[in-house]
């Protein structure tokens, strides 16, 4: 495939850095382009808006400049419709909808459009005559036949998934027969949407972005993932997401989700829908929601807020066109001696039509010096026309229209006039121009154009806006709308009059909130801001892709094995050792709560512990009766408590905790941790000797995250908030610690005793360090690095050499990895350890570690030749260690294999 002429930027050191120097580069090739004007010649559409074919190909096939990146735009909807004249000839329209108007205000990017065109053509050469045509376009079709598009389109669309993302249950009468034809719909919602996918792959080329839109394409992103997982792939929702309670109502509700998740970027209109989106991965796929989006095994799916706009300019300048003029002119003249009310949708359901009439019906019922004075234009644009609940609501609109005419209309004129076709840009504009008050009642709304654009048109007249709060606009422009309930007929009844009565001066102000608004956010920067979040997306997927170790070569970590003489093994106990825990097992049942060593290790730990050239440590967080009961039979070294207890399995425990260790806290965090887990079912906490922890993993993960949350708090403000501790958060639980409690702050003193108590001659040459630790101990795994700088290198750190240690105790410094603070941090504690000697038990621990052995003068205790370490972490995106090990299945497997070339203490 040839690459197109897009150049990416050289990678900005920060996300602020790369949107302002976009913003910049935006700024600076309009400056180029020269006037503003020339913007238009890259766009689907002109000035001068495109009423035929001629204009809209001459408008489209612009020259390709090098600079602009390509982007294919995949939605349901060309942004023009065909209608067949001749065996090969079309008559191309612009198609209605936001969405259309929305995209093309488009010019950032040399874009082409794939899509339906919204007519079936069934013959291959209507199909070669169509594609030739659209291709003057930049659009290319996808044919879906009848059937697909009366399954898919009017089927699983537009009866199922637009009135549940819009809140609207399905009719009583017709969700028996939805619920029997849901399956053969959503089979041909994926059919359709792999054609869909089919002709993406046939037209990209490597660096295209591809923006997906719209409830149509919910599984688009996926299968252009599995063809090519490089894809740029955006999704954007143009309809609310709803709540999960409404998604999880869904019989796909879970596939659904997870092909969205396949892309890279998904945006939606407002943070309410992002939230909504988030928390149902969380609750419906059980994946975790995180401040930048949704997270899957390593894979994030950024989600974020990009509420679009209008080509602002475009409606602005049509208003002094001669012909908006004229027709504003007739307008006036028309309606002169009375106020001009407006209402521009779509037929649909969500639009709040009868809601609409029905207010305007109160209003004239209760102020009747106003019946001759008002008039309530109503454009309804007839769409899905195919789908019954549609044909349903013309007749029900009609009706209504009609009673309130017959009602209040006189001979020579009716309060109401009714259109139901759609009007050409310009009339619009003219329309919107000449109206007083704009009267949005949609009962859900993604976002609301034509309230932007009414108020784009309203410059002069600075009329007045009645807003549902239940479009997404209500978030953008209810600082001068009037908000208002659409169910509430008596409200927004009492908003008209408002609206008709209102002061000049208070329209003024309203007015200029929102122009100010609709003028600054524009379509162009909605996208623009789309694609760069796009391409930073990607960018940084790569560099996050680039911190995720590779798995664990298991062939060379057992030929180094076999190969070695003293072998050392550190192995975490939860999560690494047990079996798996996926929380809730079927049933909602809980799983058990005690951790068990997995069945399967029990052998091969055996064959290990037993093998007299290697030394094996389970260092957990986990209490020390829990460690003893798990692997009191093996011979073991147990380091309880994140190694501030330790044992070898023949001997007692010793304790390396600092004597002076304060723990008053303890209490009163103990109250807070009773508190939530009181009120988290399925949630517990354990209180262990040096550390207290609060564990969700059961729970309900969206109520323990906000719990979580809420018990931060309470700490925070509370028990914690002068005493030296560390708040340790781990995926599904809430640790508080003594500061200097970690793993990797303990396990230079483990190993000097190890060293002592084996009274070992040569040095370790083999260390394997396999955890599923918290962030915090992962230092842990950089103990052992080899090429970490010298001066705080564990090598170092770890040379038993009197000649080198200028007191009688061993310095082991805790760890030198991150941050001077941090060493800083593990020094002091340490040091804690190292001056007190109160203690008969911490002095003991002291003493062995004073008296450690050493080897030969000057030798270092550690000599793993670089490649003879091998520390892994399990189940983890990003780690610190050298390598992966997916899961419990990995290390038994590896395990086993190591016991297999180990020796007893016989042979
Ligand atoms: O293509 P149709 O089935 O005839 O429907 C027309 C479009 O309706 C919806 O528009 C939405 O997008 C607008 C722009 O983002 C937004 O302002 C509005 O609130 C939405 O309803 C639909 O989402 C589009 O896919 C359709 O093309
Ligand atoms: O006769 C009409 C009526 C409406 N529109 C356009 O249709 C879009 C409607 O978008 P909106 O976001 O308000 O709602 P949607 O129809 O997408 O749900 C707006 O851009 C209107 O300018 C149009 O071109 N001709």
């Amino acid at each position: 495939m040839p690459g197109n002429n897009y150049c990416p930027p050289l990678t900005p050191r920060s996300r602020l850095e790369r949107l302002l120097r976009e913003r910049e580069l935006r700024k600076s090739s309009r400056y180029i382009d020269g006037n503003k004007d020339a913007e238009y010649n890259d766009s689907f559409i002109s000035e001068n808006d495109v009423q035929n074919e001629e204009e809209f190909a001459e408008t489209a096939v612009a020259d390709e400049r090098p600079r602009k990146q390509r982007l294919l735009v995949v939605a349901n909807r060309l942004p023009v419709s065909a209608v067949r004249e001749g065996v090969d000839s079309y008559h191309l329209e612009i198609s209605v909808g936001g969405l259309v108007s929305a995209l093309l205000g488009v010019k950032e990017f040399d874009t082409r459009w794939i899509g339906w065109a919204g007519v079936n053509v069934p013959d291959e050469v209507g199909q070669r005559a169509l594609t030739k045509a659209l291709a003057e376009m930049r659009c290319i079709p996808v044919f879906l036949d009848e059937e697909i598009v009366n399954e898919y389109y009017n089927g699983y669309c537009n009866n199922i998934l637009w009135p549940l993302f819009h809140y609207l249950g399905l009719p009583q009468e017709d969700r028996l027969a939805t619920t029997r034809s849901f399956q053969t719909q959503f089979d041909a919602y994926k059919k359709a949407n792999q054609m869909f996918a089919d002709v993406v792959n046939k037209h990209y080329e490597d660096g295209d972005v591809v923006w997906c839109h719209d409830y149509h394409l919910m599984f688009l992103p996926r299968c252009l993932k599995e063809y090519n997982d490089k894809m740029k792939v955006g999704w954007f929702l143009h309809t609310p997401f709803p709540s999960s309670e409404i998604h999880r109502t869904l019989p796909s509700r879970s596939e659904l989700l997870r092909s969205v998740l396949a892309a890279d970027l998904v945006g939606f209109h407002t943070y309410d829908y992002a939230r909504h989106f988030v928390s149902a991965c969380t609750r419906i796929l059980g994946i975790e929601g995180t401040p930048e989006g949704v997270e899957d095994q390593g894979k994030l799916t950024r989600v974020a807020a990009f509420p679009i706009g209008i080509d602002s300019e475009r409606f602005i300048r049509a208003l002094d066109l001669p012909e908006v003029q004229n027709r504003m002119k007739e307008l006036k003249e028309r309606f002169a001696g009375r106020k001009v009310m407006l209402g521009v949708d779509r037929l649909d359901m969500i639009k709040g039509i009868p809601q609409k009439i029905l207010a305007f019906e109160k209003f004239l019922e209760e102020n009747s010096h106003w019946r001759d004075k008002v008039v309530l234009l109503q454009i309804a644009v007839p769409t899905r026309t195919n789908v019954p609940e549609y044909q349903k609501l013309t007749s029900q609109v009609h009706e209504i229209v009609g009673r309130i005419n017959g009602r209040f209309g006189t001979l020579t004129a009716v309060p109401i006039h009714h259109l139901d076709r759609s009007l050409d840009f310009h009339a619009l504009c003219a329309l919107y121009a000449a109206t007083d008050v704009a009267l949005v009642t949609s009962l859900r709304d993604g976002m609301n154009l034509v309230s932007y654009e009414f108020v784009a048109c309203q410059a002069s007249k600075k009329g007045v806006l009645i807003l549902s709060e239940f479009a997404g606009a209500a978030q953008s422009l209810g600082a001068g709308a009037i908000l208002v309930n659409p169910w509430n007929i008596t409200e927004v009844a009492a908003s008209i009059g408002y609206a008709l009565d209102m002061p000049a001066d208070e329209r003024e102000k309203r007015h200029q909130f929102n122009f100010k608004h609709v003028t600054t956010h524009t379509s162009q920067e909605w996208a623009a801001t789309f694609v760069s979040e796009l391409n930073d997306t990607i960018v940084e997927a790569q560099l996050r892709t680039r911190q995720v170790p590779p798995l664990l070569p298991n062939k060379v970590a057992v030929d180094c094995y076999s190969k070695s003489n003293n072998r050392l093994i550190i192995l975490g106990f939860n999560a690494t050792l047990t079996e798996p825990v996926d929380g809730l097992g079927s049933g909602g049942q809980i799983k058990e709560l005690e951790l068990k060593v997995h069945p399967d290790l029990k052998e091969p730990l055996k064959k290990l512990s037993d093998d007299p050239k290697t030394t094996i440590v389970v260092l957990s967080g986990s209490g020390r009766a829990v460690l003893d009961k798990n692997f009191g039979e093996y011979n073991m070294w147990l380091a309880a408590e994140n190694g501030m207890f330790l044992r070898l399995t023949s001997s007692e425990w010793m304790t390396t905790m600092p004597e002076n260790l304060n723990m008053d806290w303890v209490d009163s965090v103990k109250h807070v941790f009773e508190y939530f887990t009181e009120r988290t079912p399925r949630s517990h906490f354990e209180l262990r000797e040096t550390s207290i922890i609060w564990n969700y993993k059961y729970a309900d993960v969206e109520f323990g995250r906000l719990q979580a949350k809420d018990l931060l708090q309470h700490l925070w403000t509370g028990p914690i908030s002068n005493a030296s501790l560390d708040v340790v958060q781990g995926g599904r639980s809430v640790e508080v610690r003594a500061v200097g409690v970690s793993k990797g702050a303990a396990i230079d003193r483990i190993l000097g005793e190890i060293v002592h108590n084996k009274g070992m001659k040569e040095p370790i040459d083999y260390v394997l360090c396999i955890g599923h630790f918290l962030a915090k101990d992962e230092d842990v795994y950089k103990f052992f690095e080899p090429e970490l700088p010298s001066e705080s290198s564990p090598m170092a750190r770890a040379m038993i050499s009197n000649s080198y240690r200028p007191s009688s105790l061993p310095r082991f410094s805790a760890s030198k990895s991150g941050s001077k603070a941090s060493h800083y941090k593990k020094q002091r504690s340490l040091s804690n350890i190292e001056i007190d000697r109160a203690s008969d038990r911490a002095s003991a621990w002291r003493q062995t570690g004073r008296d450690r052995i050493s080897l030969n003068e000057g030798s270092s205790v550690l000599d793993l030749k670089g490649d003879n370490y091998f520390s892994c972490a399990v189940a983890r995106k990003r780690s610190s260690a050298r390598y992966l090990l997916k899961t419990s299945h990995d290390i038994v497997s590896l395990l086993s294999d190591l016991a297999d070339h180990s020796s007893s203490p016989s042979t």
